[in-house]
């Protein structure tokens, strides 16, 4: 059996997409209006006009869920330490694959160094790339990065491939974490830059500069540049930083208007970029766009005072 934990948009949708393959799927959410609500009408308020499989359960038993081999953790990135910590079971052996997008802000660290020190005896995997939980649940094709050592990765790209979701295969777990996480910075830059008018060239420029600053920074952590020109990266980037289904594309919009956004909206670039700036303080590294990012996130300055910032950095070669 799979479990997903996390009865948002993006583990609902990938409990579909495999019950729909006729994988043996229990959803856990903690929210227990939402699981009667699956488990009775088989709909989702996070998922509009989807109509969820018989196949799929859903619980706010997460013993009941952790029971499952394979376990997909699909909580904001801020709330999977939390999340883990109420896991008794060392879950020994058992996939344990991040599919969340982020750095913890408390204690600097992506999924996988999460998962590993909370479950050390557990193989960690991540799951990531360019896919809207509303394409995947409509049953549209989309294909990611499943990063994850040996053979487990083998395996666990063949139980989580689909009729729509097809998983590339790959080590380098912080390569994949790493553009999932940045790319949210990226698209909340971009949201701005369209929000303040300055057109499609400057989007264009943010995003190229964009995949340099994620691309020198996850190589510094220890990722490869290939990952990120895969899908995790460059191409997570192209999809968020172009398209208003994405929800940090639509804060950063807001914000370059100059008008407030629903805070129980997820939004997980304006975290990271605020996790990033520290990094790049402490470890001397040059982020200037995720460094911007969080300093508007953060209220420290204008979004005129970043584009002036921004523009004004000596010339330097490409
Ligand atoms: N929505 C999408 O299209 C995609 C989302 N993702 C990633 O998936 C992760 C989850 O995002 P979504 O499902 O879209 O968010 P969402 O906002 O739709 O759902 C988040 C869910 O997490 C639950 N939650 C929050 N705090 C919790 C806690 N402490 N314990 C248990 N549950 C908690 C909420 O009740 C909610 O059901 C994010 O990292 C996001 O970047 C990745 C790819 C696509
Ligand atoms: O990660 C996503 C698509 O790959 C979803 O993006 P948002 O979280 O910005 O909606």
């Amino acid at each position: 059996m799979i479990a997903v934990l996390g009865g948002g948009a993006f583990g609902t949708a990938l409990a579909v997409s495999l019950a729909r393959d006729g994988r043996n799927v229990a959803l856990w959410a903690r929210d227990a209006k939402v699981v009667a609500q699956i488990n009775d009408t088989h709909t989702t308020p996070r998922l509009p006009g989807v109509t969820l499989p018989d196949t799929i359960t859903a619980t706010t038993d997460l013993d009941r869920a952790t029971g499952a081999d394979t376990l997909l953790l699909s909580v904001p990135m801020q709330t999977l330490g939390t999340v883990l910590a109420q896991i008794d079971a060392p879950l020994a052996g058992k996939a344990l694959v991040a599919c969340c997008k982020g750095i913890d802000m408390q204690t600097l660290e992506g999924p996988t160094a999460i998962l590993t020190r909370a479950k050390p005896q557990a193989i960690p995997a991540v799951l990531t790339g360019p896919s809207f939980a509303a394409d995947i649940a409509r049953g549209l094709p989309t294909a990611l990065t499943l990063a994850c050592k040996g053979e487990t990765g083998v395996a666990l790209q063949h139980a989580l491939s689909t009729q729509n979701l097809r998983l590339y295969r790959t080590e380098d777990l912080i390569g994949a974490e790493l553009g999932g996480a940045l790319k949210n910075v990226i698209a909340i830059a971009c949201g701005i830059t369209i929000g303040a008018g300055l057109g499609d060239s400057a989007r264009a420029a943010l995003m190229t500069r964009g995949f340099a600053e994620m691309t020198r920074f996850a190589v510094a952590l220890g990722g490869q540049a290939e990952t990120l020109a895969g899908l995790s990266g460059l191409g997570d980037l192209a999809l968020t930083c172009t398209s208003e289904l994405s929800r940090n594309y639509r804060f950063g919009q807001s914000l370059g208007r100059g008008e407030s956004f629903d805070a129980s909206v997820t939004v997980e670039g304006a975290s990271t970029a605020r996790a990033l700036a520290t990094i790049a303080q402490d470890r001397a590294l040059s982020l200037p766009i995720s460094c911007a990012v969080a300093a508007l996130v953060e209220g420290r300055a204008s979004v005129a005072d970043i584009i002036q910032n921004l523009l004004n950095r000596p010339l330097k070669e490409e």
